[in-house]
């Protein structure tokens, strides 16, 4: 292919055919010019690379080349000219190839021969595009998802978990979970003390065996024994011909989670210590020891440091659950988590309803104001009834329950209120607010941006400019 003599000049010519062999064995195209640009040598995997036969190329300088539109970029010119190696990227029958040419010096130290190494970008380009579409899928689908409800999507499991106090009770929980030690999860009626048991139980070795969640109030006291450890065929009279397993044994491997812990009578209180002794547990009319390998979990409103002074609760037994303990506070003690909870109820009751009811900020604040003596769940319950009965798009003061709307003095509109409750703050912040809680007043009043807006005497574009979100 190459004329002989020609390259590498001082090459002995004996040895030119092995050289242009080992040339056309690399995988990498190899394209050679001389300094004036005409191409003297092209390998095998240059033709297989571009689709471009040597014929139309060989004696061709680089620049008519470029002309003819058979390539749309050269490096000779350049590496000629400052005798460094050139890189550029070549479309070349459609392909794109990466150009790497490397300047031969001659003895002068001119150059005098441009090798370039031609590599094929078109499938690494492909996957480029590729990535970079699906990463902008990805970035669409997570703006979608976000503008449904940014806190339901990003929290854990649908765990509010916004202030403070929450976030160093969710810290304490990862850090005991991992471990197989007993835990008392302590706090009111409603403010989450299941929901924190069963994330004791995800983030646990345990995962993946069973949870199970006894209400110790539920069981009638004569049951609570047969329920925990199962019987035997014929133990009492009602029972299973056959018998039946206990809940100690459904939850073997898994984590046992007695919820209203401080209601078990001291004949059960006993048994359930001997069982977490003993890791063992004899079914009802049965002399026959089973192993149990069960995690518990307990739970109680009520104050057990009391119950054991009083005598109504087994010191031991208090001691052995409550190895670590959690303490669920009180929704008052979080405020922080108030309004973030009340958006991912909202969120999920109009979803369930087909409604888009929002609470305006007045209402917003006499959430925050109230003491939720029901916790959590009274806050649930409260928001499922406003958005089953309302029949306008904005929950106002008005609309809330006497004891929250009336605890925040909702009935009257005071402007020293609203300094108060807003703090200090620029005027023009203070006026935008005031405007905004004057519209949403409105619109709850009036049901609709028309009617709103004629009362304020504004036209409705002006409604839905002051209102949109910040
Ligand atoms: N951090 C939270 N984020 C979202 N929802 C929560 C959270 N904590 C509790 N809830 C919801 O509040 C309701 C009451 O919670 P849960 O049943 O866990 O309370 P509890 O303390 O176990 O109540 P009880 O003392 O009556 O057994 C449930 O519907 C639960 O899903």
């Amino acid at each position: 292919m190459l004329p002989n003599g020609m390259f590498p000049p001082e090459t002995d010519s004996a040895l030119q055919p092995h050289f242009y062999s080992i040339l056309n064995l690399l995988k990498d195209g190899v394209y050679i010019s001389n300094r004036e640009g005409s191409t003297l040598y092209v390998n095998d995997s240059w033709q297989r690379l571009t689709g471009v036969s040597s014929d139309r190329v060989l004696g061709h300088r680089v620049t008519e080349l470029l002309e003819m539109g058979v390539f749309d970029a050269i490096v000779n010119p350049d590496v000629v000219r400052t005798g460094k190696v050139v890189t550029r990227v070549q479309k070349i029958n459609g392909r794109s190839v990466v150009l790497h040419g490397h300047p031969v010096f001659d003895a002068r130290g001119r150059v005098e021969l441009v090798v370039t190494f031609v590599r094929d970008i078109t499938t690494f380009n492909r996957m480029k595009e590729e990535i970079a579409t699906q990463k902008s899928l990805i970035q669409q689908y997570q703006r979608q998802v976000s503008s449904l409800n940014p806190e339901e999507v990003f929290l854990d499991e649908g765990m509010v978990a916004v202030s403070r106090e929450s976030e160093e009770l969710l810290h304490a929980l990862d850090t005991i979970a991992p471990t197989e030690a007993s835990v008392l999860i302590l706090g009111e009626t409603g403010v989450g003390k299941d929901m924190v048991a069963r994330r004791l139980h995800k983030k646990s070795r345990r995962s993946a065996k069973p949870f199970i969640k006894v209400d110790c109030t539920t069981i009638p006291e004569s049951l609570v024994e047969s329920e925990l450890f199962g019987y035997e065929s014929g133990a009492f009279s009602g029972a299973k011909a056959k018998g039946k397993r206990g809940l100690f044994e459904d939850a073997n491997g898994g984590t046992l989670f007695l919820d209203e812990i401080g209601e078990l009578n001291p004949h059960m209180q006993t048994k359930l210590l001997r069982a977490l002794q003993d890791q063992e547990i004899i079914r009802v009319g049965s002399t026959k020891v089973t192993p149990i390998d069960v995690r518990i979990l307990a739970a109680t409103n009520r104050d057990l440091g009391k119950s054991v002074a009083e005598g109504t609760f087994r010191s031991d037994l208090y001691y052995r659950l409550k190895v670590a303990v959690l303490h669920v506070l009180p929704l008052r003690q979080r405020r922080d988590d108030i309004l973030p909870l009340a958006k991912v109820f909202l969120h999920r009751f109009n979803a369930k309803y087909g409604k888009s009811v929002r609470l305006t900020s007045k209402a917003e604040n006499a959430l925050l104001r109230y003491s939720w003596p029901g916790n959590i769940r009274e806050l649930e319950n409260m928001i499922h009834g406003l958005v089953v009965s309302s029949e306008k798009p904005q929950i106002c003061c008005a609309d809330l329950p006497v004891e929250i709307g009336g605890a925040a003095g909702c009935a009257t509109f005071s402007s020293g209120d609203f300094l108060l409750e807003i703090g200090s703050q620029p005027l023009k912040e203070i006026v935008r607010k005031l405007e905004r809680a004057v519209i949403e007043e409105a619109l709850a009043i009036y049901g609709s941006v028309s009617k709103a807006a004629e009362a304020l005497q504004v036209n409705r574009t002006t409604i839905f400019r002051k209102t949109k979100n910040d």
